[in-house]
């Protein structure tokens, strides 16, 4: 594999994974890059066609992953999510740290690839406090909070499996989360900011 390791986030939705990376990406503009994935839900407002997602219908993602084009790809919360080799490969070969927002299935999937990526798990303080930022981000219906809700127990369940993660977060105080984030990550990011050097 070429460049810097690349990072996976994860961890239920409405953790702060969003938050945490939109920092971080704003704090280190060109060392990372974000892997934009395709997904079939329908965009938020202010989401931008090919810079949050890559938003298909089921059709057209079905018909890029029997084409070989997917490195993962999930069913979550009556969607299909994906990460195309494409939209990694486009950060890599910006000589950037690649980024990856996936759930727990996209995980175990990486997981037998040969990615090689540091697995981080951002969690909420508790499910509370998880349901409360949801309805709080008012992104969702009462339907699919409820499905986020019951896949955030399955996620923290399976998070438990040692060795999963290389590290977990507990967003509870985010400038606090955001430094445990900046120092596992440490090491990748003098490598890069070293190699732009020479
Ligand atoms: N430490 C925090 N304290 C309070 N609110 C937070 C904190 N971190 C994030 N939030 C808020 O919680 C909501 C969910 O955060 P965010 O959208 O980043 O979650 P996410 O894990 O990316 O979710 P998804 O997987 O659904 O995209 C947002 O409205 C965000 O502003
Ligand atoms: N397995 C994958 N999961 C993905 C991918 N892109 C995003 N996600 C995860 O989906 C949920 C919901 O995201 P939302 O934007 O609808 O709130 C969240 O847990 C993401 O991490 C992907 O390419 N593969």
């Amino acid at each position: 594999m070429q460049g810097p390791r690349p990072v996976v986030l994860s961890g239920p939705s409405g953790a702060g994974k969003s938050t945490l990376l939109k920092k971080l990406l704003k704090d280190y503009e060109n060392i990372f890059g974000f892997s934009v994935s395709h997904t079939t839900r329908q965009p938020r407002p202010g989401e931008v066609n090919g810079k949050d997602y890559h938003f298909v219908t089921r059709e057209e993602m079905q018909k890029e992953i029997d084409a070989g084009e997917f490195i993962e790809h999930a069913e979550f919360s009556g969607n299909m999510y994906g990460t195309s080799k494409g939209a990694v490969q486009a950060v890599q070969a910006q000589n950037q740290i690649c980024v990856l927002d996936i759930d727990i299935q996209g995980v175990k999937n990486i997981k037998k690839t040969d990615l090689n990526p540091i697995y981080i798990s951002v969690q909420p303080p508790s499910i509370e406090i998880l349901e409360k930022r949801l309805r709080d981000r008012k992104t969702e219906t009462e339907e699919s909070l409820l499905k986020r809700l019951t896949a955030a127990r399955v996620d923290l369940e399976l998070s438990k499996e040692p060795g999963l993660f290389d590290l977990i977060i507990i967003n509870d105080d985010l400038e606090k989360a955001y430094s445990e984030l900046k120092e596992v990550l440490l090491e990748e990011i003098k490598k890069t900011q070293e190699s732009r050097k020479s």
